[in-house]
């Protein structure tokens, strides 16, 4: 049984946007207050939409704030798939347009090619990462550690921080940051909406086997905390 995260239920998501936005972006200043800088490691897809929203007006030192992604799809950067337009659309703005963005994607052809690139590009970001925002699939993914895919090993034991990943029931090639890198953090979320999502996670919390349920890999450990915040 895992006892060590957190559980925060919402009855409606504005209501915990609002609060996981505020508990953010004071973790961030206070980062930036005790070290100089912060870091900000995001999710793509549809549930972080809003949550962007209301980071991005917190009144932060954003030019001290360095953000990245948890994981992306090898497509251009203008790409409706891509994970760094929609942060370039919702969170990069308002105050927070001031913060130091570095995408995953690079010239590269595929992500196997470019994730040294990436790795090298993640090198001056401030470590551990302050505070990361993780989202799940309901194939129990997060990041881009897809049970389906041949790296998923790969991506819970790797020394690098990122890797490239192939999975086999979604679209695209995908770059990803390693459970050891994102273990290595201060502060984890996962933020989750729906009753779908909330059946997922109660299954990860039971089934032993991380490579089939990957979300696990971040529940199941003592080293980072973990808040759980999910809303109907
Ligand atoms: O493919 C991805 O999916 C997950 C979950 O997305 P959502 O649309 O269900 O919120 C996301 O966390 C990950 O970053 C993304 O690449």
């Amino acid at each position: 049984m895992i006892k060590d995260s957190v559980f925060k239920s919402f009855d409606d998501k504005t209501a915990l946007e609002t609060q996981l936005a505020e508990r953010i972006a004071n973790q961030l200043q206070t980062a930036i207050d005790a070290r100089g800088k912060a870091s900000l490691v995001v999710s793509g897809g549809s549930t972080p939409v809003a949550l962007f929203q209301q980071l991005s007006k917190k009144a932060i030192e954003w030019s001290e704030v360095y953000i990245t992604l948890a994981d992306e799809r090898w497509v251009d950067v203008d790409s409706d798939d891509s994970n760094e337009k929609l942060v370039k659309a919702h969170l990069l703005q308002n105050r927070a347009a001031a913060a130091k963005f570095r995408g995953l994607k690079n010239m590269f052809a595929s992500a196997e090619a470019g994730a040294d690139m990436t790795i090298e590009q993640l090198a001056n970001f401030p470590k551990p990462f302050d505070v990361v925002v993780l989202g799940m699939g309901n194939d129990g993914h997060t990041c881009s550690w897809f049970p389906c895919s041949l790296e998923i090993e790969q991506a819970l034991s790797t020394d690098s921080l990122c890797l490239a990943v192939n999975p086999g029931n979604a679209p695209h090639g995908r770059i990803t940051i390693s459970k050891q890198g994102i273990l290595a953090s201060r502060q984890i979320y996962l933020h989750i909406v729906g009753e779908q999502k909330l059946s997922v996670y109660r299954q990860a919390l039971e089934n032993e086997d991380e490579k089939a349920m990957p979300i696990r890999a971040v529940l199941a450990q003592h080293s980072t905390p973990v808040d759980v915040y999910w809303s109907a």
